[in-house]
């Protein structure tokens, strides 16, 4: 068995969970850094990430997620959570934890486009899987190391790298548990490598 932790500074935290549970998983919400040594794996919910980011830093999770990271384990970035997984940011020098190479830029869709719902091809996931877009941000480019996983009318709106993924949308506001089974999957594989 396996526990998820999902950041909870700010954003959508409880949807996060209550998708886990569904799956069947243990979950908690991570409020204090000291938990992060129960978890397997760790979700970087939607929010807004300047605002979630300088909560990071007041509440002190920099460096421990950093390390989490670090030492093998999965984490997961969900629309804010990617853009706090990016090694760059258009136009925007601050320097998030770089987990994923890739350059980003914010509410990328524009006004007439700010929130909407799309079908997917997902790689090793599945197609027509459900995506909510709430200003999204576009993954501009990709580095080494770095892997495209979905795109959405041929922008990137989903990465991995290695242990790490991230995505442009909300996959927790549709019941389609299919990528969060994915990320499950990775943390169970490499919780099975840890031990071995
Ligand atoms: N739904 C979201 O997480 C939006 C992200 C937000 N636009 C940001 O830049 O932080």
């Amino acid at each position: 068995m396996v526990t998820i932790g999902v950041l909870a500074l700010q954003g959508a935290v409880r949807e996060h969970i209550k998708l886990l549970e569904k799956i069947g998983v243990r979950a908690i919400s991570v409020k204090d850094p000291i938990q992060l040594d129960e978890i397997d794996g760790l979700i970087l919910p939607g929010g807004e990430s300047t605002t979630m980011r300088r909560l990071i830093d007041r509440y002190h999770f920099f460096e421990p997620i950093q390390r989490f990271g670090l030492q093998g384990k999965p984490i997961f970035g969900t629309c804010a959570g990617l853009i706090l997984m990016s090694t760059s940011i258009s136009g925007d020098e601050t320097k998030h934890f770089g987990f994923i190479n890739m350059n980003v830029e914010r509410n990328a869709f524009g006004r007439q486009k700010e929130s909407f719902e799309a079908k997917l091809s997902i790689k090793n996931v599945g197609e027509e899987v459900d995506a909510v877009f709430i200003r999204a941000p576009l993954v501009k480019s990709i580095g080494e190391g770095a892997e495209i996983v979905a795109t959405f009318e041929n922008e990137i709106v989903a990465v991995r790298e290695n242990h790490y993924l991230a995505c442009s949308f909300h996959p927790e506001l549709t019941e389609d548990i299919r990528l969060h089974k994915y990320f499950i999957n990775i943390v169970i594989t490499n919780k099975e490598k840890t031990i071995i």
